[in-house]
């Protein structure tokens, strides 16, 4: 049976970050994400987890500007020493927060260099940090042009060519709906490199509950694999968080 954790860079916005952790675990979370937390201490961020009781489940390695841009840069040829730069001091946050899983964001670029630099980062990842899993998640090219790790086949050969324990893949419902459209075949395909899912609707990214993905047969797909990891809500609630959170009472 999966667990379920708030992404509070998506979910109880209507309240600053720190107040967010209370509010997920009133509504019935057991866990929580925070996409890039690297502007708030990480001290403060533990506080406030353990204070209710939540575990912290996922975070991601920096964008190469804190303050926005594309999302991480591990498959951009030339910056390799940045990148060893930047993964060691999202470590730290890691391993300060007790974080489950870290996201290590592939960025924008194309072609075999790409490829082969990606695993090169990978690899060296994977390497300097055993005791944490790390996931990768294919991202669609609508909502992030040029990505550069746009097919969860293209992220199972990657996972297969490194082949060491803690690297797996970040199953994001929405993503393979959009990149394959068929969830239920691609997680099939996938399953078995599975360490992390999270949820949204879709059209629109909102709840999970309506539009076009059929997330009973989802569900049953997964409890049927015996996956018994983390389950990241990481949508935009439609009104408030709140009043979306039907999903979560009847999951
Ligand atoms: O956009 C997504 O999907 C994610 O999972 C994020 O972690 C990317 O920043
Ligand atoms: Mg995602």
């Amino acid at each position: 049976m999966a667990r379920f954790a708030a992404n509070l860079t998506y979910l109880f916005t209507e309240l600053p970050m720190l107040q967010r952790f209370a509010a997920a675990r009133r509504a019935g979370f057991d866990g929580v994400e925070i996409l890039f937390p690297y502007d708030l201490a990480a001290k403060e961020l533990l506080q406030a987890a353990h204070s209710s009781e939540l575990s912290f489940v996922l975070m991601n390695t920096p964008p190469p500007n804190w303050a926005g841009g594309p999302r991480g840069f591990a498959a951009e040829p030339g910056n390799e020493e940045r990148f060893r730069h930047d993964f060691d001091r999202a470590l730290r946050y890691a391993q300060l927060l007790k974080v489950r899983h870290l996201h290590v964001m592939a960025g924008k670029a194309e072609g075999p260099d790409a490829r082969a630099t990606y695993l090169r980062n990978l690899a060296w990842a994977s390497a300097r940090a055993p005791e944490i899993s790390l996931t990768i998640e294919p991202m669609n090219r609508v909502d992030m042009p040029g990505y550069f790790l746009d097919c969860f086949d293209l992220a199972g050969q990657i996972i297969d060519e490194i082949d060491v324990p803690n690297l797996g893949l970040q199953f994001d419902v929405y993503q393979a709906h959009m990149i394959h459209g068929d969830v239920i075949d691609t997680w099939h395909r996938h399953a078995r490199n599975v360490r992390h899912i999270q949820i949204a609707g879709c059209p629109g990214r909102h709840e999970p509950r309506a539009g076009e993905i059929d997330y009973a047969g989802f569900f049953r797909a997964v409890d049927a694999a015996g996956f018994s990891g983390w389950v990241g809500a990481e949508y935009t609630p439609r009104t408030s968080t709140e009043a979306g959170l039907r999903w979560l009472r009847s999951a």
